[in-house]
């Protein structure tokens, strides 16, 4: 038997990094998609065959007549660790430990983007091989444990992006629990610096800086909390559209200045961010962990302008639709 899932991305629209510390936030999963192939193999071994990402350190030379692998596999055990953590915490679920497993990965969601990459793999995978076994979780569960997983990789992790991509749409998250917001269709643009960061150390990063300075942080995170508070109320008042983007414009561009003021933007994002703003963004901020990767922008009647503003200023722009649905089951092979 083989089975196919997949699970989306997500954008953050408010409230990363300090969802961490229980604050509320506001995430949309998006339509760019991994895909995870699970089937059983005889080995009692987990094989994972990733076929696009591209691991640091592995070097594939070729000869004339042979080809030499060098690979830092420290480093590509670092770098499957999402992939193997969810296989074994089903396994673990399903109690059958031991039993081989094989995943096959594709994924459309660019890596250490800010995106929700390490959850889209996690939740798809956590899919795929729960189908297999026979397990019949609903997305909640799926989400749940996809959190765990980052938990376990990331040493900390709030769960908006597993929750997010198992569950789909539009949500206010905020300590494990979740409401679905009506989806409002927002005039946006994703921009994305082409540099990576990585979550794990970006919010160990964050959590130095509050030990260091408690004080001056504090307050940074309360005052992100506030701005999701804002933005949940301004998402379900009765304003007509053009007030509503205003409003939240604004708030998108204070969020910007307080991730800046805690260490996780990049003069890449920054250049991204003003950019869209001069070409007529009413909003413009980091989406996810930032250390590079992308953001995203408000753009009502200016999604072209701001799109090519964007790619003047190095960065690719990408038009996205929030995605309804969160993980699904395409096929299953008898
Ligand atoms: N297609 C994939 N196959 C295997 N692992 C993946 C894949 N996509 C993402 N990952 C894992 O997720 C990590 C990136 O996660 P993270 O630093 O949280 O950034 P983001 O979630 O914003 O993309 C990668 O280093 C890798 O471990
Ligand atoms: C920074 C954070 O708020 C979001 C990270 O998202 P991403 O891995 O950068 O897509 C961390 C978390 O919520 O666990
Ligand atoms: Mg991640």
């Amino acid at each position: 038997m083989k089975v196919l899932a997949s699970a989306p991305a997500k954008i953050i629209l408010f409230g990363e990094h300090s969802v961490v510390y229980g604050k509320p936030a506001i995430a949309a999963a998006i339509d760019l998609r991994t895909y995870v192939w699970a089937s059983f193999n005889e080995k009692r071994a987990i094989k994972i065959e990733a076929k696009d990402i591209k691991v640091p350190g592995l070097t594939v030379s070729f000869s004339e007549n042979e080809i030499y692998f060098e690979s830092d596999y420290g480093k590509a055990a670092e770098v499957l660790s999402y992939v193997k953590q969810a296989i074994e915490i089903v396994r673990d679920e399903a109690d059958k430990n031991g039993k081989g497993i094989t995943v096959s990965i594709t994924s459309q969601i660019p890596v250490g983007a800010g995106l929700g990459s390490s959850a889209a793999v996690a939740v798809a995978t956590i899919g795929a091989v729960s189908k297999l076994f026979g397990l019949e979780l609903t997305p909640e569960e799926v989400a749940k444990l996809g959190h765990k997983v980052e938990l376990l990789v990331q040493g900390a992790s709030s769960g908006i992006d597993p929750t997010v991509s198992a569950v789909g749409g539009f949500l206010y998250y905020q300590k494990g629990s979740f409401e679905e917001l009506p989806v409002v269709e927002l005039p946006m643009v994703v921009g994305y610096t082409g540099t990576s960061g990585s979550t794990k150390e970006l919010v160990a990063k964050v959590r130095r800086n509050l030990n260091d300075m408690p004080d001056v942080m504090q307050p940074i995170i309360d005052s992100m909390g506030k701005v999701v508070e804002r933005a949940k109320e301004i998402i379900l008042a009765n304003y007509d559209s053009r007030i509503k983007f205003e409003l939240l414009g604004k708030l998108m561009n204070i969020n910007h200045g307080l991730l800046d003021a805690i260490g996780v933007s990049t003069k890449g994002l920054s250049d991204l961010v003003y950019a869209s703003r001069e070409a007529g963004a009413i909003g413009a901020k980091i989406t996810g962990a930032g250390g590079g990767g992308c953001m995203y922008a408000l753009a009502p009647g200016k999604q072209s302008e701001v799109a090519t503003a964007i790619r003047i200023v190095g960065g690719m722009p990408m038009i996205t639709k929030i995605s309804r649905e969160g993980v699904r089951i395409e096929e299953v092979v008898e």
